[in-house]
């Protein structure tokens, strides 16, 4: 099979957030596209292929959505992903992201799917010993989220080993930003991200509050790594393109490899929309890492890929989804 032919692929989550611009930049190459989501966190109205309303965990409604399909490829993004809920209920996060990975490996192996892209995440390192994060930090996640995705990175390393199933492990940083349009775009419900609370603030939705704990930074705000969703969407077809040529399973990262304070990030939220909304103090949250940003090369030497957008491209893009649909997609 040429590098250039239709794919058949499973995006599992492709009703969440960055599964909803996955799917499509699949589309837009040409690849057939079929979503597996269970719509907890997902929306009907952001996909625009064959859904299976399914849940993970349900390892025969797993069996049936593979057995049917005659894929080439599964993407697999369907996750919870509270740092908060994880601590309080670890065995959710064992059940779905843990067991529900297992039933959607074990199905890829029987019905002789060859190739897996998985949405990990730069919580699987932990608090950073040294920076920028690079793929041979050490793994120490400091959640029972971030543990559940390290497990499955593991387990999909030790399924190459035994049954040869050939995976890339993308671990992405913190995923923000809309379609340039504003067509597509970040609707979770509660929302806990920065960049959609700071412009929710901002367009008068909702009260900010200021989450992140006093930590040891220039302005005592946690640092993070932005990375555009459309960069991210980029990487998972040049994911499934090094693993058509036989690219061996691995791990990487994809971020911006630059931090932001979370008060510059709201400083740049209240700059770009004009409007200086308040900062209501609220509840630190607990075990957060002070700074985290990735070095993605990597990603450059492997699959060739850089982010091409920065954080203002970020923050514009999703102010402009905010306002298109600030009570978020249509049910
Ligand atoms: N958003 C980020 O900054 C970020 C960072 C690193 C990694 N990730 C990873 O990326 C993936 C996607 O994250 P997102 O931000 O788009 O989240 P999201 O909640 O928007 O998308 C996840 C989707 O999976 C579905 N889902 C969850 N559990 C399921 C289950 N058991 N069975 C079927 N469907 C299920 C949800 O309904 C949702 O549509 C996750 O695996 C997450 O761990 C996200
Ligand atoms: O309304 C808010 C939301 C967030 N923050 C603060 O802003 C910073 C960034 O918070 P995010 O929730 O946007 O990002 P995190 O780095 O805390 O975590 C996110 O990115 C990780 C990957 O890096 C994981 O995937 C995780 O699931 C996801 O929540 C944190 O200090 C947080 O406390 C606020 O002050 N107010």
């Amino acid at each position: 099979m040429s590098e250039r032919e239709p794919l058949r692929v499973l995006v599992t989550g492709g009703a969440g957030y960055i599964g909803s611009f996955t799917v499509r930049a699949l589309q837009e190459a040409g690849h057939e596209v079929v979503v597996f989501d269970n719509l907890r966190y997902g929306h009907r109205a952001a996909v625009d292929c064959p859904l299976i309303v399914g849940e993970l965990a349900d390892r025969d409604v797993v069996f049936s959505a593979i057995a049917d399909g005659r894929f080439d490829a599964v993407f697999h993004l369907a996750a919870y992903t509270s740092v908060r809920e994880s601590v309080e209920d670890p065995a959710k996060y064992v059940r779905h992201n843990i067991g529900g990975a297992i039933n959607l490996l074990d199905a890829c192996l029987a019905y002789e799917v060859p190739w897996v892209v998985y949405s990990s995440t730069s919580e699987v390192y932990g608090e950073a010993r040294y920076l920028p994060l690079d793929e041979n930090h050490p793994t120490e996640p400091a959640n029972p989220y971030g543990a559940s995705k390290l497990a499955v990175e593991e387990f999909l390393r030790w399924y190459d080993q035994a049954y040869g199933l050939r995976s890339i492990s993308l671990r992405y940083f913190n995923a923000a930003g809309a379609a340039l349009d504003g067509s597509l775009g970040e609707d979770h419900r509660p929302e806990e991200h920065l960049i959609p609370n700071a412009i929710r603030g901002a367009l008068g939705l909702q009260a900010f509050r200021l989450t992140s704990p006093r930590v040891d930074t220039p302005d005592g705000t946690t640092i993070r790594d932005y990375v555009h969703v459309l960069d991210l969407a980029e990487a998972h077809l040049l994911a499934l393109q090094a693993l058509r040529r036989g690219h061996p399973t691995d791990v990487i990262n994809l971020g911006s490899g630059v931090g932001y304070s979370t008060r510059q990030v709201i400083e740049l939220v209240q700059e770009i929309t004009g409007v200086e909304f308040p900062i209501e103090p609220g509840e630190p949250r607990p075990g957060e890492p002070p700074v985290k940003y990735a070095s993605y090369a990597k990603a450059e030497r492997v699959l060739g890929w850089r982010p091409r957008y920065g954080l203002e491209e970020i923050i514009r893009s999703a102010v402009l989804w905010h306002q298109r649909f600030p009570h978020g997609y249509p049910e």
